[in-house]
């Protein structure tokens, strides 16, 4: 690393690679409040400069131990994870590592140098059983499957730390960058529409969508302010996948004929999801200033970053 800037506090990232991570990187340089240092397993997949690069595999409890013990960060956000729900299902022991184990090493490696400790966590902590959503921050969990139970472990164990520290939950995040390793329900409609595929998109779940440089500055809002508790950071309009598949088609002009309308009972995936989540964003708007984009408005950001990245 270059000399340290002592005026300004160290913020490191997990999974900086990242949807989230990527966002987080770009909105922390141009604030530039933090000295950003971000972590990923692998080489860097980001662009652009201000920032330390710096390779860190969370489930290596040694490189945990080594790279906190070196940077000292005053801020952790952990946004690292396993995040393909169906991978988690069906390979449960990857999952677990990634999400709780590791989470259990950086808790402890950040306890040793007292770092303010941001968890990401999610929507799918929730059984979403009809009735109980939109959800608040006091929300009893109910996981319905293998990867919200670890998110909801990994929440437990900063809960019980004796860390300074804060759970950012989010849902149903959108958004682009590159060298992603998973999509994401705008990206996914507007190809398969894009290539005359036929796809099929449920109505009865519910969802508040969280376009990605919403989820970053939410987090960011918590890092600077050093808030602890639980915040909920999404979107705040209720909506449907397959509310949010014919506003993607309309919005860029697509065949929406080419989606087929079903529900969970017929359309299943190898885990199961909570049907209605979406959450209540109160708190975050009195406590941290936080201001979510409209869905629109968010396809709207989406489709210039996409012009952006042909050009
Ligand atoms: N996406 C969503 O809809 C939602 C996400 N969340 C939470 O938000 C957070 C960020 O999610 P998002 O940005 O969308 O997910 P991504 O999958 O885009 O990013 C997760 C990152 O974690 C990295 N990672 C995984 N395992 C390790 C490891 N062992 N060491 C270091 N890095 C690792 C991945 O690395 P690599 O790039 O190499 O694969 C990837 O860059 C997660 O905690 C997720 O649970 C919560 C609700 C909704
Ligand atoms: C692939 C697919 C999904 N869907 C629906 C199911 C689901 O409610 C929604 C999104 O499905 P996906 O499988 O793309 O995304 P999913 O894995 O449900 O996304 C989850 O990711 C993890 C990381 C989280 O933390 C959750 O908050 C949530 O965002 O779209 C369809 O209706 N048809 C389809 O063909």
């Amino acid at each position: 690393m270059s000399t340290p800037n002592p005026n300004k506090p160290k913020i490191l990232i997990t999974g900086a690679n990242g949807l989230l991570g990527q966002k987080l990187v770009d909105q922390l340089i141009n604030q530039g409040n933090f000295e950003v240092i971000a972590t990923g397993r692998g080489p860097s997949r980001l662009s652009g400069k201000g920032f330390h690069y710096q390779m860190l595999d969370i489930e290596d409890q040694a490189n945990v131990e080594e790279v906190i013990g070196n940077i000292q960060p005053d801020v952790l956000i952990h946004g690292a994870a396993m995040t393909h729900v169906d991978e988690c299902e069906l390979n449960q022991e990857a999952c677990y590592l990634a999400n709780v184990t590791a989470t259990r090493f950086l808790v402890s490696a950040a306890e040793k140098v007292n770092a303010h400790f941001i968890f990401v966590s999610t929507d799918f902590i929730f059984s979403g059983e009809d009735g109980m959503n939109p959800y608040d921050e006091n929300a009893s969990p109910e996981p319905v499957n293998f990867y919200g139970q670890t998110k909801l472990e990994g929440e437990e164990l900063v809960k019980n730390s004796a860390l300074s520290w804060a759970i950012a939950r989010t849902v149903l995040v959108y958004g682009i960058a590159p060298g992603l390793s998973r999509s994401n329900i705008i990206l996914w409609v507007k190809s398969s529409l894009e290539q005359g595929k036929e796809i099929q998109v449920v109505d009865d779940q519910v969802r508040t969508p969280t376009l990605a440089e919403d989820l970053a500055a939410g987090c960011i809002l918590i890092a600077e302010k050093r808030a602890t508790g639980i915040f909920n950071i999404s979107g705040e309009e209720l909506l449907t996948p397959y509310d949010m598949a014919i506003q993607t088609a309309d919005f860029f002009g697509l065949d929406k004929t080419l989606i087929r309308r079903t529900d969970s009972t017929r359309f299943t995936q190898p885990a199961k999801r909570p049907i209605k989540t979406g959450f209540i964003i109160d708190k975050a708007r009195k406590q941290l200033g936080f201001e979510p984009k409209t869905f629109q408005a968010g396809i709207g950001i989406l489709a210039k970053q996409i012009i952006l990245a042909r050009s």
